[in-house]
């Protein structure tokens, strides 16, 4: 008999970046159909399961801004890039039989439904898989504080960070080879040493509505369904 999951449901922000494996730029679909599966196997689990997507692979808007350009352009370019990897872990999930929706905060209905809170709750309850696009809608905001906002509106029990490293360290292990990485933080602590993990905005949305951050390596195939099982490798932030 498989163990009681840890979370009955979650959002994952699944890291953008991440999505281009090898590539210097844009998606390689094996990442993309590993992640779907990853996710494919946290239904199996019970786990009712929302996900955003970074767009770090096709666009940040903070590359517009730093030539020069207008942010608030750069960042609707970003909020498409989420909409394009929403899209394609879509394709992934439905592949291999998981049945998946995409909710966009930007409308666009030739290609995806408009999010509203009580659409994706009602999905989440028929256990439709809810990939939540085009970040907050909103610029100057990022799709960590997207994916804790979700978080809260649907409820969900624990907010993971699916990212390139496998846990919250003292300083940015790619650039501190001495870095310690934390088993258990809090969120003011995270705040506290400015750990850049997640952006601040994020990590006190999270706070404020009581919902823990697990963050863990994005890479680790089924890394995903070991926590929700109660083991696996990450970094548990948690009042
Ligand atoms: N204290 C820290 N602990 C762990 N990682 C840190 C820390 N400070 C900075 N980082 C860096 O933060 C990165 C995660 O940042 P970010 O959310 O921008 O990436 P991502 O998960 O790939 O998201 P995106 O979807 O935007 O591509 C890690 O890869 C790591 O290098
Ligand atoms: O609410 C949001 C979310 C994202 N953006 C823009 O999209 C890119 C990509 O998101 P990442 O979180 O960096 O992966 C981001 O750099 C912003 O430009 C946004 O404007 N609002």
């Amino acid at each position: 008999m498989t163990a009681k999951p840890r979370y009955r449901r979650v959002v994952l922000k699944a890291s953008g970046e991440a999505l281009m494996g090898e590539q210097h730029f844009g998606i390689d679909v094996s990442v993309v159909d590993r992640i779907a599966s990853d996710i494919a196997e946290a239904r199996e689990l019970g786990v009712e399961v929302g996900v955003v997507i970074g767009g770090g692979n096709i666009f940040r808007g903070v590359a517009v801004a730093s030539k020069g350009g207008d942010r608030v352009t750069g960042d609707h370019m970003g909020m498409l890039a989420t909409v394009i990897n929403s899209l394609a872990l879509r394709n992934s999930l439905v592949k291999i039989g998981v049945d998946a929706v995409v909710l966009s905060a930007i409308a666009m209905p030739e290609l995806c439904e408009s999010f509203s809170q009580r659409q994706a709750t009602a999905y989440m309850n028929a256990g439709k898989v809810v990939i939540f696009a085009g970040g907050t809608g909103n610029p100057f905001f990022t799709t960590d504080s997207a994916a804790a906002l979700r978080a809260a509106e649907i409820g969900a029990d624990a907010l993971f960070k699916g990212t390139q490293v496998d846990g919250v360290y003292s300083a940015d292990p790619k650039k501190d080879p001495g870095a310690v990485r934390y088993e258990h933080i809090t969120h003011a602590e995270v705040i506290q040493k400015g750990l850049a993990i997640m952006d601040t905005a994020a990590i006190a949305l999270a706070r404020e509505n009581h919902i823990p951050i697990i963050v863990y390596s994005i890479h680790e195939k089924g890394g995903f369904g070991e926590i929700l099982k109660g083991g696996g490798h990450c970094t548990i932030v948690a009042d």
